[in-house]
């Protein structure tokens, strides 16, 4: 059993837009209640939780009754916007059935490079948490300026998720996505892939079997995700990537249980 994980007090979770939306565009309901309900428990028993949620996109899209995503930078951007307003209101709904409340933090992946911003945010973490609020932080898309090809993506929160888990001094960051782990090969295209169930570093060989997103609404794929875990490993902290279809596996994931992928630099035994 991982001791880490099992006191791991502080925790930053990640869900993508493959755990958010169906295939077919339509708000999955099941993971927003599951995700509410689970992270609601947590914050009772005393951890302190952030949710990095992707999805504005996706529930942009739904509201807007679009099958794909614009090309056009602005148009995508727009969609964010739209969709923003409604993943809140969709978490709202499902956080007040728990009573638990919840606030929207909008970043860029920059914001922690400017000693002002970073104290700022940092401040507004601390007061949320001391307080049992539970943030819920998105990128901030209609000013993000991430270097990477605005004409089918932009922004990534797997890599945002990582870089506020630092910031915070994250105990554990939880990625949730619509895979059950880091595999040998993209299990969505090859059926005989593997699970690796721990990874202690990060090279040249992990990325040669990371793919790209396997949903419509999904971007960054296994390569962001990598990017994120890399992150946590050269600090020293753990990531554990999961399949978000059912949230409460965050509870197996506390209780030190082999789900998923752990990247960590030592290897602990589990249960
Ligand atoms: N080696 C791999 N192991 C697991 N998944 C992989 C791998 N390579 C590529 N993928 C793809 O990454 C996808 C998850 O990324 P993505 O679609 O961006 O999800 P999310 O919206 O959860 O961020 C999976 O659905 C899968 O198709
Ligand atoms: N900020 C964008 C999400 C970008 C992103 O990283 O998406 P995903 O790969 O589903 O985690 C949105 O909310 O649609």
């Amino acid at each position: 059993m991982d001791k880490r994980i099992i006191n791991a007090n502080r925790i930053v979770v990640k869900v993508g837009t493959s755990s958010l939306i169906h295939p077919n565009g339509a708000v999955n309901l099941k993971t927003f209640d599951e995700l509410a309900y689970t992270l609601s428990a947590l914050n009772n028993q005393g951890k302190e939780l952030i949710l990095v949620s992707s999805g504005a996109i996706g529930v942009g899209l739904n509201k807007m009754h679009l099958k794909k995503r614009p090309t056009e930078i602005g148009a995508q951007q727009a969609l964010a916007a739209i969709g923003q307003s409604e993943l809140m209101t969709l978490f709202t709904q499902r956080f007040d059935h728990y009573l638990t409340d919840i606030a929207q933090v909008l970043l860029t992946h920059d914001i922690f490079d400017f000693p002002k911003s970073n104290k700022f945010v940092l401040n507004t973490f601390d007061c949320l948490l001391r307080d049992n609020v539970i943030p819920i932080v998105n990128e901030n898309d209609t000013v993000a300026t991430d270097e990477l090809d605005h004409k089918t993506t932009f922004g990534d929160n797997d890599q945002l998720s990582a870089i506020v888990a630092s910031h915070v001094n994250a105990d554990l960051l939880i990625v949730l996505s619509d895979v059950d782990g880091f595999y040998d090969q993209n299990p969505h295209k090859y059926a005989d892939a593997n699970l690796i169930s721990t990874v202690s570093q990060i090279n040249e060989n992990e990325f040669g079997v990371a793919g790209g997103s396997g949903s419509r609404f999904g971007t960054g794929g296994m390569q962001t995700k990598l990017l994120a875990a890399k992150r946590m490993l050269d600090e020293n902290r753990m990531m554990v990537l999961a399949n978000g279809a059912d949230p409460r596996i965050i509870f197996k994931i506390l209780a030190g249980k082999n789900v998923g992928t752990i990247f960590q630099k030592e290897s602990v035994t589990h249960e």
